[in-house]
């Protein structure tokens, strides 16, 4: 784990997106083309305006959420809503989303349907994940009747979550998506996040979840 702390949030942002950029060009020019999954939530925000002015050959970028809420994309909680507002726009427009929720469609066969998507873009290049004060990480809540299943090595690339006290449902990558990820950055914003997450060294990942990507992680932080 490289833990790097940064003098504020502006200068993590703009590090942060030299970085994913660099990475998301490199995979770009030895692959062809290159998978980018993101956190919801509010912490990366900044650093999708930033990403989504950077040149780069986008349209051969796979663009996934690290997990979903299972609510329509004009829903003020979907986090397919928020980075399409935030990413997908200027030079970052041609990018391919990979949806994780499909709200038009029906039961039968959505999971299967969005973990084929979503299994031919793997590995992941790279993932930005953000973490809840609870430690968990995308939909990987302590506390979910599925955390032990997203957990495991034989879980599938994606899974439908319930997690108690939201107020919807959750569709996530699981754990053996991301922590295959070539490169995996957890941003942290603030005391009580970091404190959380100092709290969180020792315990298992049923209780944790960020532990389980934490020691494979460059982890930001700042005030
Ligand atoms: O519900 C979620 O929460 C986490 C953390 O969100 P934040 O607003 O505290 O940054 C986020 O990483 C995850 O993708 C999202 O679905």
């Amino acid at each position: 784990m490289e833990f790097i702390e940064y003098a504020d949030r502006e200068m993590l942002f703009l590090s942060l997106a030299n970085q994913v950029a660099g990475e998301l060009g490199q995979a770009l020019r030895s692959a062809g083309r290159a998978s980018f999954a993101v956190a919801g939530g509010s912490t990366p925000l900044p650093l999708y305006d930033l990403l989504s002015a950077v040149e780069l050959d986008w349209e051969n970028v796979a663009l996934m959420l690290t997990d979903e809420r299972c609510v329509p994309e004009d829903h003020p909680r979907s986090n397919l809503g928020q980075v399409r507002k935030r990413l997908v726009r200027a030079a970052a427009s041609a990018a391919k989303v990979v949806p994780l929720y499909l709200h038009a469609a029906g039961e039968t066969g959505r999971i299967e349907r969005i973990a084929e998507a979503v299994s031919t873009r793997l590995p992941l290049s790279t993932v930005v994940l953000g973490m809840g004060e609870d430690l968990h990480i995308a939909s990987l809540f302590p506390g979910s009747p599925q955390l032990a299943g997203a957990l495991s090595p034989a879980a599938p690339p994606v899974m439908e979550m319930s997690v108690p006290g939201q107020p919807e449902g959750r569709i996530t990558l699981s754990l053996p998506v991301l922590r295959d990820a070539m490169n995996i950055h957890l941003v942290i914003l603030g005391h009580a996040k970091r404190e959380a997450f100092e709290s969180s060294k020792g315990l298992p990942p049923e209780l944790a979840p960020v532990r389980a990507i934490a020691e494979n992680a460059t982890v930001h932080w700042a005030e």
